[in-house]
């Protein structure tokens, strides 16, 4: 079975072409304004128009309020990836009030970190474990850093789940192996520099994922 892969912060019609052309399942567009890959509601409208209908459009939001989620889902997103404290009760709420799938970002240093996903179960469509960024760091994604992929292994997971985190075309393979994902997502392992993504990486990734 080809493993799932999300392509994020995607914010030229290069890299989208790009990366549907290599066998993405999902692209990410980033809807948070700090982020060095960050595209409003129009540019995410603009970008995700071409896409055909098996590649998802997932909107990228931390911490969002109603009205931001009301420009991600006016920009045509189907499902929402929430990347910052977001309470089971508020992916709940998103979830009815919008329609859309939801997937709810569990930050992972530890073994501890992994037991909070279990209160999404019956919230969230599906769980992305990514790595925690440092106290005081810029961001909560997108830095390139990974966890302990032995934590996920064996894991009694709460529902479907996808992995990230520093992955790039060199070690998905072994992250795979190890953890037993089978649904990945990548952001600066695809890029030449914060926010720049390389066609080439893009590439480089979706034919290491199709190999597994
Ligand atoms: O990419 C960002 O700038 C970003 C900002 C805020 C929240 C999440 C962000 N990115 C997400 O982080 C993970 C891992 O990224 P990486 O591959 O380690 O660079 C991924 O899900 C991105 O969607």
């Amino acid at each position: 079975m080809r493993i799932q892969t999300k392509i994020c912060g995607v914010s030229t019609s290069e890299a989208v072409t790009a990366s549907i052309g290599h066998g993405a399942a999902w692209l990410g567009f980033m809807m948070f304004a700090k982020s060095p890959r960050y595209v409003t509601a129009d540019q995410a409208a603009s970008l995700s128009a071409p896409m055909p209908g098996h590649v998802g459009k997932v909107a990228v939001l931390v911490d969002p309020d109603d009205e931001l989620v009301g420009r991600a889902i006016g920009a045509g997103m189907k499902i929402l990836q929430l990347h910052g404290h977001e309470s089971p009760e508020r992916v709940v709420a998103l979830r009815r009030s919008t329609g859309a799938e939801i997937w709810k970002v569990i930050s992972v240093r530890t073994a501890a970190d992994l037991a909070g996903a279990a209160a999404y179960r019956g919230a969230a469509d599906r769980i992305l474990y990514d790595a925690k960024t440092p106290d005081g760091a810029a961001l909560p994604g997108g830095m390139g850093l990974r966890f302990d992929w032995n934590l996920l292994a064996g894991f009694d997971h709460p529902l479907p789940w996808a992995l990230s985190g520093g992955l790039d075309a060199t070690s998905v393979a072994e992250a795979v192996a190890i953890s037993g994902a089978s649904a990945v997502d990548v952001s600066s392992g695809v890029e030449s520099a914060p926010g720049v993504k390389d066609v080439d990486k893009i590439a480089a990734f979706l034919q290491a994922t199709g190999r597994l």
